[in-house]
């Protein structure tokens, strides 16, 4: 129990409610996305679950509906290997919706066999890392009229083991399932933090989120580690419990002085250097836009 204790420790105490407010989470159909999605809407936020199976979705948000009595919990076709269908959500979004307060960057795909998204991308520097860079920067205009607002990014302790190679984005020349997944949500973190630089006095802010190991279907590519998780599943958190560290970051009230901040255990934790390098930061920024047609200031 004292293991299980210090591997499950940060529970989100913020009292706010969250009537009024919009909140966006991707990858919410299981997870650490579903239970964040059940949260903001058990505090009265309307909640897109943006999915990529509607079907998978729609099972969910009736789930979130019957259980915290929250009828605004929608869901939206969101398939983040593919610009097409990020370009057509946010834009049905913002046709849809005036405001947007809180976007939870939540969906992940781990040690997947080497594939490509359809705009041939990497599969997890396509998802995890570009497809949010994306879908942030068609929504952004949104986040500034809707300020105060905020954008979470969930990253990994795995960052620590990730490195930015320019020269190999795309993993044509090597590559290696468990690397690729850690170099994207370093990724995550550099993103985040050149984010925050950009939206420095805007009334938005964002913050990257480690949320703990969790018990989860992230595991699904990797027999080894389906078993692991199996085997001291006791020890390591519940979605639930992952879920609280982005839910802090979305919600806790006077954490903007924390703008571009990394969080695990809803405290803020360190990064690797290569998180810090505000050179590879603003050169990813760069990159990214290149990659995905974005005009770059
Ligand atoms: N579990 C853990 O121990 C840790 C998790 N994380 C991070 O937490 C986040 C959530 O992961 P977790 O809940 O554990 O994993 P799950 O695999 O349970 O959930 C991942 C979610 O992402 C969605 N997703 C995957 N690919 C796409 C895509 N192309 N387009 C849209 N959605 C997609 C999945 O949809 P579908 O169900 O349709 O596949 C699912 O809803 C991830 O970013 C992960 O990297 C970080 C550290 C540790
Ligand atoms: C060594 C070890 C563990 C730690 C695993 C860790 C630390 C996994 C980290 C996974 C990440 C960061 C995944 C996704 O991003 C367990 C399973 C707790 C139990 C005992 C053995």
């Amino acid at each position: 129990p004292k293991i299980r204790k210090m591997l499950c420790s940060g529970v989100c105490t913020s009292t706010v409610q969250l009537p009024g407010k919009v909140a966006v989470v991707t990858g919410a159909n299981t997870g650490i996305g579903k239970e964040t999605a059940k949260e903001l809407a058990q505090r009265g936020a309307r909640v897109y679950l943006a999915c990529r199976d509607i079907q998978k979705g729609e099972l969910v948000a009736r789930e979130i509906q019957t259980m915290t009595g929250n009828q605004q919990v929608l869901v939206r076709k969101l398939d983040l290997a593919d610009t097409k269908s990020i370009r057509a959500f946010a834009k049905d979004f913002l046709a849809e919706e005036k405001h947007l307060h809180i976007l939870i960057n939540n969906a992940g795909v781990m040690m997947c066999p080497y594939s490509k998204t359809a705009d041939g991308f990497e599969m997890h520097m396509g998802v995890n890392h570009l497809g949010h860079f994306l879908l942030t920067h068609l929504l952004l205009e949104k986040l500034k009229e809707s300020a105060p607002s905020r954008v979470v990014n969930v990253s990994s302790l795995a960052h620590h083991l990730g490195r930015i190679h320019f020269h190999n984005l795309q993993g044509e020349k090597f590559y290696n399932a468990g690397l690729a997944y850690c170099h994207s949500k370093l990724a995550n973190i550099l993103f985040t933090q050149e984010l925050a630089r950009r939206l420095k006095g805007s009334g938005v802010t964002t913050y990257s989120v480690h949320p703990g190991t969790v018990n989860s279907e992230l595991v699904r590519h990797s027999p080894f580690m389906k078993w692991m998780w199996w085997l001291f599943s006791f020890f390591i958190k519940t979605p639930k419990q992952g879920a609280q560290t982005s839910l802090y970051c979305a919600i806790t009230e006077g954490l903007e002085i924390l703008n571009g901040h990394h969080f695990s255990d809803c405290s803020v934790a360190w990064v690797s250097a290569q998180a810090r390098n505000e050179t590879i930061a603003r050169r990813l920024w760069d990159v990214s836009c290149d990659l995905l047609g974005i005009p770059m200031d």
